[in-house]
Formats: C-alpha cells, sequence, structure tokens
C-alpha cells in the first residue's frame, strides 16, 4: 500500500495543500511538524522543510526512514531561467543539480564531487501520470532542468552561469537535495514548481508579489496528480 509523502519547503507551499484535507494528525520532530492525512483511502504525510538544502534533505530522509513514504512529492515554487517560462507556470523536474557545490579548483565540474553525480533523474512513471492529468485538464506544463542552490537567486549574472552550466529551465533552493536523498533511498520522487520570479533584480519583489497565487497553482495541479496515484 503506498504511503505518499507531499514536501514543500514554505509553509506558503504547503498551506494550499492542507486545505483540501480533514482530520489531520500532527506530529513533532526534529523541530518540524508532520501533517499525516488520509485521502481516499491513500495515506499521506504533508511537511515544509523549511528553506535550503540542508533542511529539505533533513525532512525527505524523515518522511522515508521515520514515517515509512515510499513515494515523495514535492510541490513549490522556483524562479525562471527558461524564457518560455512565465510567472505562474508550471514545470516538472526530469532531472536536477546542485549549481553551489563545487569543487572546480580540482579539474571536477561544477555541480559534482567524487561518489555522486552532476545531474538526479526523477521517477519517469510519476512524470507521465502528471503530463497525463495536464493534458486531461488542460494545463502548460513543461519538463525541464531544475538548478537547487543555497541562495535567493537575484541577478542576471547568477543566472545566466547556472543556465550556462546547467542548461537549467528553473532554480530554486530544495529540489536536488530531494532528488539525491530519495535517489540514495530509492524512493520514486516527483518534483513541481510553478514560477514565482524570473531570478533577476526583480526577483525579490516578484517572490513576495507572487508566492501565493503561483504556490497555489503548483498545489492545485498536485492534488489532481494526487488523485491518480
Ligand atoms: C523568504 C525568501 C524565500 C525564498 C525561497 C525561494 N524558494 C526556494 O526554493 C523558491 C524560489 C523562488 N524563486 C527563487 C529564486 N529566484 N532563487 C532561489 N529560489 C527561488
Amino acid at each position: 500500500m503506498t504511503k505518499l509523502a507531499i514536501m514543500g519547503a514554505m509553509e506558503e507551499e504547503i498551506e494550499p495543500l492542507l486545505a483540501h484535507f480533514e482530520n489531520v494528525n500532527i506530529v513533532e520532530f526534529a523541530n518540524n511538524k508532520y501533517y499525516e492525512v488520509n485521502y481516499n483511502g491513500l495515506d499521506i504525510v504533508i511537511a515544509y522543510s523549511k528553506i535550503g538544502k540542508v533542511f529539505a534533505s533533513l525532512t525527505a530522509a524523515t518522511m522515508i526512514e521515520k514515517f515509512a513514504c515510499d513515494t515523495l512529492l514535492f510541490s513549490g515554487v522556483a524562479g525562471g531561467i527558461n524564457p518560455e517560462l512565465k510567472i505562474g507556470d508550471l514545470i516538472i523536474a526530469d532531472k536536477l543539480c546542485q549549481h553551489d557545490l563545487d569543487i572546480t579548483a580540482f579539474g571536477h565540474p561544477n555541480g559534482y564531487v567524487p561518489g555522486g553525480k552532476v545531474f538526479v533523474e526523477t521517477t519517469k512513471s510519476l512524470r507521465d501520470v502528471a503530463i497525463k492529468v495536464a493534458n486531461e485538464n488542460n494545463l502548460k506544463v513543461i519538463e525541464g532542468t531544475i538548478a537547487t542552490g543555497d541562495q535567493f537567486v537575484h541577478s542576471t549574472e547568477r543566472k545566466d552561469f547556472i543556465q550556462t552550466t546547467f542548461k537549467a529551465d528553473a532554480l530554486e533552493m530544495e529540489g536536488a537535495s530531494v532528488a539525491v536523498v530519495c535517489d540514495a533511498l530509492n524512493v520514486p520522487f516527483f518534483i513541481l514548481r510553478a514560477i514565482s520570479d524570473s531570478a533577476d533584480m526583480d526577483a525579490g519583489f516578484d517572490f513576495d508579489e507572487f508566492l501565493k497565487s503561483s504556490a497555489k497553482n503548483s498545489a492545485d495541479y498536485l492534488i489532481k496528480i494526487v488523485k491518480e496515484l
């Protein structure tokens, strides 16, 4: 029987998800709250990690190792790089990388450390369900590369580095760490983001203005996918 983990980084990213559920049981663990619900016979654990790769790794590993989730879905917002991505648009990650992981001093490529790999691929069967749901609901969504790093990107210099180095379509601060954890623990996972800004000098203002509506775009789509699992 599937036990589903649904994760975000910020409260604003999971609030529109929690709105769909009743009879929520709250479990406090490791300085965080895990919300347990049952939805159409499906056991689900929902949490927001707090921002950044370390918090996201802790929450993803906890949902799998302590709550025994066997599938993990992430919903949230991201900065757009691909010019096709407008604010509010949806992107499904087909692979993710860490743009701030850097031991290039030793001749290694950006995003690589020994024993690791630059790109971690998401689970195709989950992407296929998501694309089917998008088609059925006439939703525009792209599949692409998401770059993760422990910084809110708000300059074209950094945005251009990430685009040039990884050919990334969007960027955020948690996805690639969720990917490394799920890949290592052999748990199918899916990363969905809606664009809140363009990671340029206006990013801070746009983020503040569009966080709520973009988080809702992502959450509403994710709930439709959950119904198909
Ligand atoms: C209080 C400030 C919280 C920022 C958290 C932003 N999330 C991180 O996952 C997504 C995101 C949206 N736009 C971004 C950008 N331009 N750079 C990095 N990350 C992002």
